[in-house]
C-alpha cells in the first residue's frame, strides 16, 4: 500500500505520515528532506539558490547529510522551497521518490506533489491542513525548543511567502489530488489527527476492495 500525505508547512503531514509508517509498519520517506539537502548542499558551498545552474550542481549530496539536524532549521527550510521551485531540480529527485514508493510491500511518503506527480496511483492520499495562524503557532514553538530566537509574525509571514512560492511555481505545484481525502488539523491533537488519519486510510482501503 502506498500512502501519499501532502500539505502545506507546519500543517502536521510529517507527524501524521511517520504515526502512519509506524502503524502500518512501512518505511517513511520525507520528501522535504531531499530538498532541504539540496538547499544545505548549495548553502555550504556558497552558491546561488536563485541560480537554476547552482541548484542543479548541488543536487548530487551524500545520504548521511540527510541525518544532519541543520536541515530541520527554518533556513534550510526557506532556501528548500526556493531551490525546489527549479523544474531540473525535481527532474533529478523524481525517481529516486518514485522508487521508494514502489518498493514491495509499499511506502508512506509525504510532501507537496506525492499525490499528484510522485505517486499518482497511490492507494490512499491525503491532504493535510491546518489554518496559517495555527501553523505559524506549531512552528514557532518548534523553532523555540531548538533555541532560535525568532518571533510569532516573522515565522507567519515566512508560512505565508513559502505557500505561496509552492503552490504558484509551475512544476509540480503544491495542491490537493482530486482522490485526496483532505484532514484538517488546526483544531485537533497530534493523538486525534493520527487516529483520524488511520480512519481514513482504513475508509480508503475498504472502499477500494
Ligand atoms: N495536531 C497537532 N497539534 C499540535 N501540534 C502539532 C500537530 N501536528 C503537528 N504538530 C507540531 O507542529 C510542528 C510541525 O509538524 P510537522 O513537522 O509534522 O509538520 P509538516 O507539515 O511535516 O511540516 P514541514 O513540511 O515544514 O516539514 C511540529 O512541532 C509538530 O509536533
Ligand atoms: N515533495 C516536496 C517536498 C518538499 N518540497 C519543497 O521543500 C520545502 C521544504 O519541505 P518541508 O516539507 O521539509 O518543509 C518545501 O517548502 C517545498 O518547497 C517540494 O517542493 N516537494
Amino acid at each position: 500500500m502506498i500512502i501519499a500525505v501532502d500539505g502545506p508547512a507546519a500543517s502536521g503531514k510529517g507527524t501524521i505520515a511517520r504515526a502512519l509508517a509506524r502503524h502500518y509498519n512501512l518505511p517513511h520517506l520525507d520528501t522535504g528532506l531531499l530538498y532541504r539537502a539540496v538547499a544545505a548542499t548549495l548553502l555550504r558551498a556558497g552558491l546561488e539558490p536563485a541560480s537554476e545552474a547552482d541548484a542543479v550542481a548541488s543536487c548530487g549530496f551524500e545520504d548521511e547529510l540527510l541525518g544532519d539536524p541543520w536541515l530541520r532549521t527554518d533556513e534550510v527550510g526557506r532556501l528548500a522551497s526556493v531551490v525546489s521551485a527549479h523544474p531540473p531540480v525535481r527532474a533529478a529527485l523524481l525517481e529516486r521518490q518514485r522508487n521508494f514508493a514502489r518498493q514491495p510491500g509499499g511506502a508512506v511518503l509525504d510532501g507537496r506533489d506525492i499525490g499528484t506527480v510522485i505517486a499518482p496511483d497511490a492507494e490512499v492520499k491525503l491532504f493535510v491542513k491546518a489554518t496559517p495562524t495555527i501553523r505559524a503557532q506549531r512552528r514557532h514553538l518548534e523553532l523555540r525548543k531548538q533555541g532560535a530566537d525568532t518571533s510569532l509574525d516573522k515565522v507567519l509571514a515566512d508560512i505565508r511567502t513559502r505557500d505561496e512560492r509552492d503552490s504558484q511555481r509551475s512544476e509540480a505545484p503544491m495542491r490537493q489530488a482530486e482522490d485526496a481525502a483532505v484532514l484538517d488539523t488546526s483544531f485537533l491533537s497530534i493523538d486525534a489527527a493520527v487516529q483520524r488519519a488511520i480512519a481514513l486510510v482504513e475508509q480508503r482501503t475498504r472502499a477500494g476492495g
